[in-house]
């Protein structure tokens, strides 16, 4: 990378603002589920405390649409990363303002403050340049380690380094020169699987992955939509109406330059996501108009299964259903075992796709844990990601 990184810096009793992807899944009683995000800032962390810097840590939390809200609050992960640091971590009340700049004011080298949920502001997301300037105020280098958010141009993640010596931290860098080595001349087959929730932020995605991969699985929320453009029935179930059309052409585009597009041929169904609810297997055709569709049926799992099985290289983001609820997490374990047995090198990227993996209990058997999802795919399509090109050229 031609970036600067931490070492490029002399830290020593400076307060450095390091923006990490503590984005981490919660269940319903606020509890970590999935913690892989933030150990894997640890190293940057460590290191800048080692080199006796103040730390300032910012991240978002969800997407509490640019309001303070308990539900999307960074304390419970100012308890995890304190138990992982086992010091100290001070919680800030809020982002910005005097209190926060008083506290940062107060750190002494090798403390570590938390800042509240940037996303509380909506000035996070415009990437306000006040907003950024107020940040900014807070320290006297950015340091971004937040891979998973460096598709995103806020304020924290690219409008500070326009007032602040900008570096990458170790996560960053590694995430980045992993995925290059692995992407660039991928062995082939070369198999994507596509999932998730998070259907209009990624389903453009699919255009640019459509030049570089030889199969396609369509799962998760994010099939739905494909199943709709079949016109298929499709209940209550998550989908993005307004991109059924680009759905359609999708699988145009498929056919026109020979990528094996596979959707799901059955799914399985429930009224309502809640543990323990009826729920039963259906093909696409049949999805009742009461249900929804919470995960790939045992059909389209074995195939999907065939297909990764033949990868060199897999790259997965998005799990197949709603995976957090039991029965629903049964297709995404089926297609985390295939990956795990392929043999292929593989990449799983995204907060839920890694929580599934470890959930699965094939962490270990995938070569590349990243910790971006919509950051790793945009990567891999050969975008330039706005929190990197920030960064100070070395
Ligand atoms: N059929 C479905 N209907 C509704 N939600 C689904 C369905 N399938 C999967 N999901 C949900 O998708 C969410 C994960 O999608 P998401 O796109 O956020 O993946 P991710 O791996 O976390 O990537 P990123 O890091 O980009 O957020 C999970 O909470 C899961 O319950
Ligand atoms: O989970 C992610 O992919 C990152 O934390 C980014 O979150 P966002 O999609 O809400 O910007
Ligand atoms: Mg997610």
């Amino acid at each position: 990378m031609n970036k600067k990184s931490i070492r490029d810096v002399e830290v020593k009793g400076k307060k450095v603002f390091v923006r990490v992807d503590f984005n981490v899944p919660l269940n319903e009683n606020r509890e970590i589920t999935d913690d892989t995000r933030i150990r894997a800032a640890l190293p940057t962390i460590q290191y800048l405390r080692e080199q006796g810097a103040k730390l300032i840590v910012a991240s978002h939390l969800g997407r509490p649409k640019g309001q303070f809200n308990e539900k999307y609050s960074l304390k419970p992960v100012a308890k995890r990363l304190a138990e992982l640091l086992g010091i100290e971590v001070k919680m800030a009340p809020d982002v910005v303002g005097p209190e926060v700049e008083k506290m940062a004011g107060e750190l002494r080298p090798g403390e570590v403050l938390l800042l509240e949920n940037v996303r509380f502001y909506p000035e996070e997301e415009k990437n306000d340049p006040e907003f950024a300037r107020k940040l900014a105020r807070l320290a006297e280098i950015f340091v971004n380690d937040a891979f998973g958010a460096a598709h995103r141009a806020h304020a924290s993640t690219a409008g500070i380094a326009s007032y602040l010596p900008a570096v990458a931290g170790f996560l960053m860098e590694k995430e980045i020169n992993f995925l290059s080595r692995a992407l660039n001349n991928p062995e082939r087959p070369f198999v994507a699987i596509i999932g998730g929730a998070k259907v209009s932020d990624k389903i453009g995605v699919i255009e640019n992955l459509l030049g570089k991969v030889d199969a396609l699985l369509i799962g998760g929320g994010m099939a739905n939509t494909f199943l709709k453009a079949m016109g298929y029935e499709t209940g209550k179930s998550l989908v993005e109406e307004d991109k059924v059309n680009l759905a359609g052409e999708l699988m145009n585009k498929a056919k026109e330059v020979g990528v094996k597009l596979l959707l799901p041929s059955d799914v399985v169904v429930a009224p309502r996501i809640e543990a323990g609810v009826p729920s039963k297997i259906v093909a696409v055709d049949s999805i009742p108009a009461e249900e929804m569709a919470l995960d790939i049926g045992e059909k389209t799992a074995k195939l999907f299964r065939e297909e990764i099985l033949k990868a060199k290289t897999v790259v997965w983001n998005g799990p197949m259903g709603v995976f957090e609820v039991e029965p629903f997490d049964r297709g995404t374990v089926a297609v985390a075992e295939a990956v795990a047995e392929s043999g292929a090198l593989s990449v799983v990227g995204g907060g839920d796709s890694v929580a599934a993996v470890e959930k699965a209990g094939v962490a270990d058997k995938i070569t590349h844990i990243s910790t971006g999802g919509g950051a790793s795919l945009e990567f891999l399509e050969g975008k330039k990601l706005p929190g990197v090109e920030v960064l100070n050229d070395k």
